[in-house]
């Protein structure tokens, strides 16, 4: 597939500053509490290292998730669940992480999963939020920062698994 890449939305200082600013925001809120990190895989894996190395200062458990929607860059609106959380989470405070909240569906869905399993909150937090995409009503908690609604690439993004490691955010032509 021939992806041509329009501009760039966010470069690497600005990923970095978003990724300090809800680190911070994170560490106030959960010093002492010992959450549960949850990425949603695989989108989330570049974010997940960034965000947990900046609060290594804070303890935290991990478990992952894998979970999948996009076909050919579009929402099939159906969740595909590949992997689930294997750890214990009820009583627990749990932060799902992933790198873009867009229609909302995938956050949705696992934060009515993990109450279900007992978790005691279940807070999100993105490195970007396309807030004009949502199909139904949900915020992040912890956004790093808004971008536009247009398919974008890189940082964890990808097409049909290509530009995935990009280290900037991207949006590609129509
Ligand atoms: O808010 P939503 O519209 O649900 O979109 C967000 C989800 O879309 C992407 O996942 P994708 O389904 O592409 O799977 P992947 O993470 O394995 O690439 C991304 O990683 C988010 O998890
Ligand atoms: N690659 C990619 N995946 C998404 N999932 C939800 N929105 C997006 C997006 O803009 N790009």
């Amino acid at each position: 597939m021939d992806i041509q890449i329009d501009r760039v939305i966010m470069d690497e200082d600005q990923i970095q500053a978003a990724v300090k600013k809800v680190a911070g925001e994170i560490r106030r809120d959960y010093v002492g509490k010992r959450p549960v990190m949850v990425p949603i895989m695989k989108g989330a894996v570049v974010f997940t290292a960034d965000l947990l190395r900046e609060l290594s200062d804070i303890e935290f458990d991990f478990d992952y998730v894998d979970v999948s929607s996009y076909a050919h860059g579009e929402s099939t609106g159906e969740l595909k669940v590949e992997v689930n959380v294997r750890k214990d989470i009820t009583n627990r405070d749990v932060i799902l992480i992933d790198e873009v909240i867009d229609t909302g569906l995938t956050v949705d869905f696992l934060i009515k999963e993990f109450t279900k399993l007992g978790a005691k909150s279940v807070k999100t937090v993105v490195a970007v939020d396309k807030k004009a995409g949502r199909k139904i009503e949900i915020e992040a908690d912890y956004v790093g920062a808004d971008v536009p609604n247009e398919y974008l690439l890189g940082y964890g993004m990808d097409l049909d698994g290509s530009h995935r490691f990009l280290p900037q955010i991207v949006a590609i032509k129509a």
